[in-house]
Formats: structure tokens, sequence, C-alpha cells
């Protein structure tokens, strides 16, 4: 597997080469070196969350493919529903600063303690996720098929489109 791109800290995501998950052998609660500059500005976005309602602030951080650091918070609304988690304003910024895929991601909690993306942010991640994506988890570093196993995707699109005959962009 390719090195992940470099974090503006200069330091460079653990590569892995076993099954998932996890598919690094850093012991849960560690924190694998290649991630902590990914780490330390989820807490930085974590520190802007807005989340009033649940008292539980949110901070996300993603590596782009080509080096681009990207982060979110989660924003909250007193109409509970419309609340944004934080991925989904990370996702807004990827798009909005050149778009690309993502290398490598992780989140966490108001205590600076590593998180899993709830289940809809998960499917959020793998749109946009590279071939190579890697996600420290509070257990340790997996992939895309760890994180989200037989994810739904465009090519589920593509495949139907093609029984009916027409193209999917
Ligand atoms: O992956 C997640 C899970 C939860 N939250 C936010 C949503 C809500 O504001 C708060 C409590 O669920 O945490 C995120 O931002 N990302």
């Amino acid at each position: 597997m390719p090195d992940q791109p470099q974090t503006p800290q200069r330091q460079t995501a653990q590569s892995h080469t076993t099954q998932h998950p996890p598919v690094d052998q850093t012991a849960a609660g560690q924190e694998p070196s290649g991630f902590h500059g990914l780490i330390e500005a989820a807490g930085d976005a974590m520190r802007q969350a807005y989340a009033p309602y649940s008292g539980f602030p949110v901070g996300a951080a993603a590596l782009t493919e080509d080096g681009r650091l990207i982060t979110g918070c989660n924003v909250e609304n007193a109409s509970y529903g419309v609340g944004l988690c934080a991925e989904c304003a990370l996702v807004g910024q990827l798009q909005l600063t050149g778009g690309g895929k993502i290398a490598a991601f992780t989140c966490v909690n108001g205590a600076g303690e590593i998180i899993m993306p709830c289940g809809r942010c998960r499917q959020l991640l793998n749109e946009f996720a590279a071939e190579s994506f890697q996600i420290l988890t509070p257990e340790g570093i997996t992939d895309l098929d760890g994180m989200l196993p037989q994810a739904f995707g465009g090519q589920d699109l593509a495949h139907h489109d093609r029984q009916r005959g027409r193209t999917t962009p």
C-alpha cells in the first residue's frame, strides 16, 4: 500500500497490510503516531462545536489525498433533528476547498477521545473515501470496509442503471 500523504505536522499515517478491523497493531487507547496531527486538528475543531442541546461536542479531521487538512464540528439546532454532525461540516469543507478524496480520518468527543462516526456519517465518508482510506477508531486503524461493510455506493446505482440501459454520470 502506498504511503499516506503527510499531514501539515509532517507525520505519516501508518500503513496496514492485514485484515480489518482493526488493521494495525496499535493497542486500543494508544494514539498511532501517524494520526497525531489529525487528532490535534479534530480536537481544535471540537472546541468550535455548537452543541448546547446534547452537550456532546464532536470534532472531525481528515487528510485528503493531495495533502489538505479538512475539519468539521457539529452544529446543533433548537429543532433537534436538523442538527449537523461534525462529518457533515467536514464533507462540505472538503468540497468547498477543492474536492478530492479522503485518505485519513478521525473524530473526537469533548474529552478528546476517539469516537466512531454515526451510521449516517459513515455513509457520508464512504462517498468521498480514497481507495487507501484509513480511519482511526477507538480500537485502532481500519479501512473503508472495516468502517462500513458492504457499503452502498455509486457502483450500486451504476449497476442498476446498466440493467435499465441508462448511464450514471
Ligand atoms: O459521528 C457523529 C456522532 C454524533 N455527532 C454529534 C451529533 C450531535 O450533535 C451530538 C450527539 O449525538 O454528536 C457527530 O457530530 N458525529
